[in-house]
């Protein structure tokens, strides 16, 4: 018989229960009890629905209160010594790890003040882990037993479950060391670190756990030889201190450069991924030794398309002619964490679209109807309505625009291009825009406040006129606009009240998106997005942010930026579709996005800003000619988007992440581009930026934190970059859009940079 499994499962609830209560509970709203019943109930359903649906293999330990890694750091006490030393509750510990804690007496004294640890991407998902931080002084041990706790749980409502854990060399390799600790190598803490897991394994087989999923996502990533040993290592490890089977699983790209690690590896079975690489089949049936299984991943769990059930049950097939069916498990490409919980909830959704999709829920089903079908179970109806689906969506009017597709076609090098090279550029626009230098700016957003939340919320319920809206927007422009002349910014921005999220905004606009009301996925913590979704080829019906801008160009003699989202952040920040490639849909954002900037230009508007914040997180995992590929095409359809402007006006892009490499943004090719900085004290970062010709704003302060930053410490800042960096293409500003912070800092350390900025005009104006 081929088995069904899945990896994990939302942990959110299917209404997010896990946001409310946790959310509660640290406002001193919900007590711990609240917290553990509401963690109990989730866990539960989320069991039963599996179990009904009739999945063999269903997941525990895959519940977290925040994050599945930080969980694991404080099971095996990697706690750094300033969260530990307060004596804080388990739980408590954790959420401060994983966001800082503040506690005063009743005197109003800080009895506790820790900062959050590190959080990063999980690989190239929207999903953001806590950084496990390793210390000489910490002391490796077992504290609690949560794994076990959850095992049981599930087995006293009659439910076997296999556990799962993020295996010892990615929970190092993930890591970092801390602050004190610089040269210490994770790595090295391998050894020390097995016997814990053995531990583990040993209590749950104790507990009755006959299986374990162990992950080690880090195989799909370019590893050196000593990585790919401390796999090899680990495993032999297990093999020889522990009774339990241990399926080893790998999520998110091909493991066939790693192979060499996972041959011969004494492991029960072996889990990969063939939504994202189905390409490796044959290479990983050939490294199945006798008695190993393969769990055979095809219901994808980081999109919300409805799954081709007989495509995948043909990619099992050729699994099972080789290995047998009994060493054959249907399986999700990776835990469903990454997909909303349940397409039930959604009421507002067309029922052609809706058709298209499966959330978590049907994913289960649909793994199940693969494992059915393998096992010569009659699902003729069901595969016969699934077909119909996807035959529907693929001849379907929402998903093909003849229009839109001929227009990619016809892009060519020329469409793409500035008329005149930057050099020539920069001649005309310092005529056009006299600015002096140092220019000051901003990123584009003000603070979003409650004022500005409630009056969207009532314009969308239709309790206020869209007359009333556009008045109130207008006014919330003008305050921004005043502030701005006020502490003398040079170049100014409408601040972009209007906006309800960067990439939904637009995509509310476009033709070719579709909205959910509750799909709901985790992003870090307690705060969850709701993806928009590519469903259909992509255009621009009309203008977009025309009208706030010329409404804030005309009320002041400066220059006010356009701000538009580039084509990459908008199709990194939804969920694309899975029928047409990455490529093809940016390019039609950067084709829609460009209709938008020309007319922004004919509209009088002379500088324009197309960010591009999610251009890094987009680059692919591994580097090769696939990373050099997708820089190609990122870079095409932002030029697309950008290049049919006149030389007098200018380009701006903006990005957070600013461990990018200069080559790339050069291709972008924009006039001035604005990078994450405050957080860099690095020179030799800045170093690599000194010969990149266009001009750049290295963001001078965070505006994630609250604290208002001081003349002194711009001033500081300006000069370290100095030493390396040309005045002649320094912009001042901030390093990202001011939207989630309040005014009062806002107006205290804008007015500085200012200060700072004319204070080093005055120093260098020879070089003017
Ligand atoms: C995450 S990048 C944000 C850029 C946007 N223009 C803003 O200022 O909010
Ligand atoms: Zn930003």
């Amino acid at each position: 018989m081929v088995k069904s499994a899945v990896l994990g499962f939302p942990r959110i609830g299917p209404n997010r229960e896990l946001k409310k209560v946790t959310e509660a509970y640290w406002k001193g709203n919900a007590t711990h009890d609240d917290l553990i019943a509401t963690s109990k109930e989730i866990k539960k359903n989320n069991w039963l629905l599996q179990q009904q649906q009739g999945i063999d293999i269903i997941p525990s330990n895959d519940f977290s209160f925040y994050d599945q890694v930080l969980d694991l750091s404080y099971l095996f006490n990697v706690i750094p010594k300033r969260y530990s030393e307060y004596d804080l509750a388990p739980i408590d510990t954790v959420f401060a790890m994983g966001r800082g804690l503040q506690q005063n007496d009743d005197q109003g004294n800080k009895v506790v003040d820790v900062t959050a640890l590190e959080m990063v991407k999980w690989f190239d998902s929207n999903y953001h882990y806590v950084r496990p931080t390793f210390s000489k002084n910490t002391n490796l041990k077992l504290n609690g037993s949560k794994p076990v706790d959850d095992y049981l749980e599930a087995k006293a409502l009659g439910i076997q479950t296999r556990p799962v854990l993020l295996g010892p060399v990615s929970f190092l390799y993930l890591g970092k060391a801390d602050k004190d600790s610089l040269d210490l190598d994770p790595l090295s803490l391998l050894s020390e670190i097995l016997p814990l897991y053995n531990e583990i394994f040993n209590q749950l087989y104790k507990a009755g756990a006959t299986e374990i999923q162990v992950d080690e996502p880090i195989l799909v990533l370019d590893l050196t030889e000593k990585e790919r040993n401390a796999i090899v290592e680990a495993y032999n490890y297990f093999h020889k201190n522990s009774q339990v089977n241990i399926t080893l699983a790998t999520y998110f790209g091909t493991v066939v450069p790693n192979l060499s690690a996972l041959k011969d590896l004494p492991v029960a079975g072996f889990h990969f991924d063939f939504v994202r690489a189905p390409d490796q089949l044959d290479d990983v049936l050939s490294i199945i030794s006798d008695k190993q299984t393969l769990s055979v991943g095809v219901v994808d769990g980081r999109n919300i398309w409805k799954n081709d059930l007989a495509k995948s049950t043909a990619i099992v097939e050729k699994a099972v002619s080789k290995l047998g069916s009994d060493r054959v498990i249907v399986a999700t490409s990776s835990s469903l964490l990454h997909t909303p919980v349940d397409l039930a909830n959604e009421t507002k959704l067309s029922d052609e679209v809706r058709d298209f999709f499966s959330f978590a829920t049907q994913k289960v089903n649909e793994v199940s109807l693969i494992a059915n079908k393998l096992n010569g179970k009659n699902v003729t109806k069901e595969f016969e309505a699934n077909a119909a689906s996807i035959k529907a969506r693929k001849s379907s009017s929402i998903t093909n625009d003849a229009k839109v597709q001929e227009r990619v076609k016809s892009i060519n090098e020329k469409l793409a291009q500035r008329t005149s090279p930057f050099v020539e550029r920069e001649k005309i626009q310092k005529d056009v825009f006299k600015l002096p230098l140092f220019p000051t700016t901003t990123i584009g957003s003000f603070p979003q406040t409650k004022d500005i939340r409630i009056n969207r919320n009532k314009f969308v319920k239709g309790t206020l006129s869209s007359e009333e809206y556009e008045k109130f927007i207008q006014s919330e422009i003008e305050k921004v606009i005043r502030f701005q002349e006020e502490i003398d910014l040079d170049v100014l921005v409408h601040g972009e009240p209007e906006r309800n999220d960067m990439v939904q905004y637009f995509g509310e606009q476009l033709k070719g998106y579709a909205f959910t009301t509750n799909g709901w996925v985790q992003s870090y913590g307690s705060r969850y997005v709701r993806p928009p979704i590519i469903v259909g080829d992509l255009s621009r019906p009309k203008a977009m942010s025309v009208k706030e801008s010329v409404y804030a160009q005309s009320i002041t003699k400066k220059h006010v930026k356009g701000m538009l989202t580039g084509p990459i952040t908008c199709l990194r920040w939804s969920f694309p579709r899975d029928d047409v490639d990455q490529q093809t849909q940016a390019l039609q954002l950067g084709l829609a996005l460009r209709d938008e900037v020309l007319d922004l230009e004919a509209a009088g508007i002379k500088i324009i800003q197309v960010d591009e914040p999610a251009l890094r997180e987009g680059l692919p995992l591994r580097a090769g000619p696939e990373r050099s590929a997708y820089m190609d095409w990122a870079a095409l359809a932002f030029r697309v988007a950008t290049a049919g402007v006149q030389d007098k006006t200018q380009i701006h892009s903006h990005f957070c992440y600013s461990d990018l490499d200069p080559n790339h943004i050069k291709a972008l090719d924009a006039d001035v581009v604005s990078i994450e900085f405050s957080k860099k004290d690095d020179p030799n970062y800045i170093a690599e930026f000194k010969d990149y010709p266009n001009h750049i704003g290295l963001g001078l302060y965070d505006i994630h934190s609250p604290r208002v930053a001081s003349k002194d410490e711009f001033t500081t800042k300006v000069e370290t970059i100095l030493d390396t960096y040309p005045a002649k293409r320094f912009w001042v500003n901030p390093d990202c859009g001011l939207k989630t912070r309040d005014w009062y800092e806002t107006k205290l350390s804008l007015a500085n940079m200012v200060e700072a900025a004319k204070a080093f005009r005055t120093k260098y104006a020879d070089q003017a």
